[in-house]
């Protein structure tokens, strides 16, 4: 079975479980791997079919299973290159006088992944995307870029290396309009403009906002705004910067989950990197996560530290029991080192020690936990030590 083919039962069966909205938006996904403007067409029909009817589902489903058949129809050419995007190598920053250096860093970036970005403050996570942006010049090391677009102005290479920083420009004018300006540097008839700036408008959840001004959004639309202008250019790198301050925890999740799909298209995939402090939510949608410790970071993480730690078992633990007790009861299944932080106790264990067995010894000796987490591969585990 070819992705698409199982991209396209995979929407099926959302859409048999009644996964509704899951299985609109991956339908969107695959709509838009065909760059056809009359599936184009049907999609945006259909989104305001169904902003108009909210509430019949069992019609909906079955027009957007028609739609499904009709993409199953269409060629869609995968894309397959693996060489990387961009290849930096033992790269370093410097500011002048400030004390703080970033690198050496040495790391390659494919397209169709997602980076997580993460590191306590300060440790120059906004320096690195701003050099991967060509914003500002690393001081030393190497930095190649491979776009398969060609790059000939600064306008060539703002399409293709896009980076969205924290705070986004206010605008004027409704938000479909200043979509379908982005397009309007770029050649295509009114018509196909339209099409396409409605589909994104679509895919990105904005439907029922596509009049609005800027003053009239919240955080998260602004930020879904500020992706769609990004994604219209088709981008090959995509950086961005604390992509989910702001955002509530579920518009954090469907916002990581969106750009994580969109990132996989199959004939126009995108590496991303994004900077974040929501540790769990990144590292569930990243292929691989970056944790900066005093600016440095190398993609072989071999040091002596590294693979101590990683032979441990580390849980992260939330309840109200003294410290004494935990003591006690995790001692017989091999307890390293209890530390208390504050906030919630971080239980070290020999490698051997199973999670499901901590979770056993809490249970039969009646703890009561609020919250429990395995941390032995999150780069949580270096947040607390
Ligand atoms: N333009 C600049 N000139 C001088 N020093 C700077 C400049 N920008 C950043 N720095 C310094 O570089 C260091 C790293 O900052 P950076 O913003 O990259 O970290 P960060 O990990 O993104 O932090 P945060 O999580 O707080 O956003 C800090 O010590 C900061 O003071």
């Amino acid at each position: 079975m070819s992705t698409l083919e199982k991209r396209l039962k995979d929407v099926f069966v959302f859409f048999e479980n009644k996964d509704t909205v899951l299985g609109y938006r991956k339908l969107m996904d695959c709509a838009l791997d065909t760059q056809n403007l009359d599936i184009y067409k049907q999609i945006i029909n259909l989104t305001d079919w169904k902003s108009k009817h909210p509430n019949q589902d069992d019609i909906f489903i079955s027009k957007c299973l028609k739609v499904l058949e009709q993409i199953a129809l269409i060629n869609v050419t995968a894309y397959n290159t693996f060489k990387p995007i961009v290849t930096a190598t033992n790269i370093t920053k410097s500011y002048g006088n400030n004390a703080f250096k970033l690198g050496p860093i040495s790391v390659s970036i494919n397209k169709g992944n997602v980076y997580g970005l993460v590191g306590e403050n300060g440790n120059g996570k906004t320096t690195l995307l701003r050099v991967l942006a060509k914003e500002i010049k690393h001081t030393s090391g190497s930095l190649e870029y491979n776009f398969d677009k060609p790059i000939k102005t600064t306008f060539d290479l703002r399409s293709s290396l896009v980076y969205i920083p924290q705070r986004t420009q206010k605008w004027y004018g409704s938000l479909k309009d200043n979509l379908k300006f982005v397009l309007s540097n770029y050649n295509i008839s009114p018509e196909e403009n339209e099409i396409r700036v409605l589909m994104m408008i679509c895919r990105l959840g904005l439907w029922d906002y596509k009049d609005l001004k800027w003053s009239e959004l919240s955080s998260g639309y602004k930020m879904r705004f500020e992706l769609a202008r990004t994604l219209l250019r088709q981008p090959e790198l995509l950086l961005l910067d604390e992509p989910l301050a702001n955002l509530d925890v579920l518009a954090q999740q469907v916002i990581l989950e969106d750009l994580k799909s969109i990132c996989n298209s199959l004939n126009n995939p995108i590496a991303l990197i994004l900077s974040s402090q929501q540790l769990y939510e990144v590292e569930k949608v990243s292929d691989k996560v970056i944790y900066l410790k005093n600016g440095k970071y190398t993609d072989n993480n071999n040091s002596k530290v590294e693979q101590d730690i990683n032979k441990q078992l580390i849980v992260e633990i939330d309840c109200n029991t003294s410290r004494a007790t935990l003591q006690e009861i995790f001692t017989p299944i091999a307890l390293e080192k209890l530390v208390f932080n504050g906030g919630v106790f971080i239980a070290y264990f020999n490698a051997n020690t199973m999670f499901y067995e901590v979770l056993d010894v809490l249970g039969s000796n009646k703890v009561n936990v609020t919250y429990i987490r395995d941390i032995s591969k999150s780069t949580r585990r270096f947040f607390v030590s």
